[in-house]
């Protein structure tokens, strides 16, 4: 199969797709791996190495859509590229679209074949391509929750973790999934007296079994989280259903009783947001604030540390882009219940469940299509 290595457009967006080192696999299972130039530049990856990893290197994104089976991306494709994918395209990249109108419209139109990261799912319900960027998602999330409280950045002037005879911030973390411990990990580590919430009570055992003594998992309901978040110096969104439009769990009503100068982090923002009052921001706008609550609501977290997410991320992706470019995404699908829950739109049909309930458009089950 040829597959397409494309640069990422998205505002102060670093990450690539694949390392040399992931297309050097592909190429030894036989694909030709064409590459955008400077794709991997951002990551600290020269085109030489994609070369020398047995990859050509292409101008234009036009090119590489053009001359491309599958294109892979890390974030979905920007409104210069929807005329761009080609009828029977495998499109394989984050997508969420059940935040964003506008792309699952065009890819609708495009009658390509996208397949969603953040959608694969294994038996256990876990997320594996989500994973890793959940990871330096969560942990991001304290230390822009740490740097937003330092009053140069507008924060009401509290450390994170105190210091002998002052108490430490307060962090509330909403979800408590890949994205909440991680960045409860962090808050904790750094001495603050951290809540972690979730409506999973199996995983609040988890929490309460492998946490510190300065985290305190509770089952999340509204009055608590009221309640916590007039304490709070930070607050952490970390909620998540899968494929589906983040519920708005901290309501404008509620940001009004929160402290001045605190600051609150939508990591759920990609899919919509789990907060009233978030919209998307991006690293070189990454703040607003509201009721006097300094905001940080930025879609692609982990690009802001690209080279760490992109080891992360290939090592997470290649295993799928590999069973998909060896089978076809129709063999693929059917051979791996994982790769199956990961189809959001193929040729045309919304087949995802989520996605055609957050814009009331038709659902085709993936079974008709394979
Ligand atoms: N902004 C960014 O750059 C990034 C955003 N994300 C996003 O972060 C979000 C969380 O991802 P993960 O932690 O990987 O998901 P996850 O599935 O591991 O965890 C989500 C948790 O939320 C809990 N939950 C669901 N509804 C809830 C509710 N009403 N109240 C409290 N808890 C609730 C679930 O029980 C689960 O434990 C997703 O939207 C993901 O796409 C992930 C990586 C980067
Ligand atoms: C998951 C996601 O949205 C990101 O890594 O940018
Ligand atoms: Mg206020």
């Amino acid at each position: 199969m040829i597959v397409g290595i494309l640069k990422e457009i998205k505002v102060a967006e670093k990450r690539v797709c694949m390392t040399p080192a992931g297309v050097s696999v592909m190429v030894a299972n036989g694909h030709t791996i064409l590459v955008e130039k400077d794709a991997g530049k951002g990551s600290g990856y020269e085109d030489s190495a994609y070369v020398e990893a047995g990859a050509t290197i292409i101008g234009t994104p036009a090119e590489i859509y053009e001359k491309s089976d599958m294109v892979m991306h890390v974030k979905e494709p920007q409104p210069s590229e929807y005329d761009l994918i080609r009828k029977d395209q495998i499109v394989f990249t984050y997508l969420h679209l059940a935040a964003d109108e506008a792309q699952t419209k065009a890819l609708i139109k495009s009658e390509a074949v996208c397949i969603a990261y953040e959608t694969i799912e294994k038996p256990d319900g876990s997320l594996p391509l989500l994973v890793p960027m959940s990871e330096v998602a969560g942990r991001m999330a304290a230390q822009e929750g740490a740097k937003y409280l330092e009053m140069p950045q507008g924060g009401r002037g509290v450390l994170l973790g105190g210091v002998t005879g002052v108490e430490p911030a307060t962090v509330v973390v909403i979800g408590g999934g890949v994205v909440g411990i991680n960045a409860a990990k962090m808050a904790c580590g750094l001495g603050a007296k951290v809540y972690i919430l979730d409506t999973n009570l199996n995983r609040l055992r988890y929490l309460d079994d492998v946490m510190p003594a300065n985290c305190f998992p509770v089952m999340s309901n509204p009055v608590v989280l009221r309640e916590l978040v007039t304490k709070a110096d930070v607050v952490i969104g970390a909620v998540l259903v899968a494929g589906a439009k983040a519920p708005k769990l901290l309501t404008k009503d509620m940001l009004k009783d929160m402290k001045d100068g605190s600051v609150v982090v939508d990591v759920a923002i990609d899919q919509g947001g789990c907060f009233e009052t978030s919209k998307a921001t991006t690293h070189t706008e990454p703040t607003y604030v509201v009721e006097g609550v300094i905001h940080y609501c930025v879609a692609n977290m982990p690009g802001a540390v690209a080279r760490t997410s992109t080891q992360a991320l290939t090592n997470a992706t290649l295993p799928y882009a590999l069973q998909i470019a060896n089978k076809g995404w129709k063999q693929a699908i059917k051979d791996s219940e994982e790769i199956k829950k990961g189809a959001n739109v193929v040729n045309g049909k919304v087949t995802f469940k989520a996605v055609s309930e957050a814009w009331n458009l038709d659902y085709t089950n993936i079974d008709d299509l394979i």
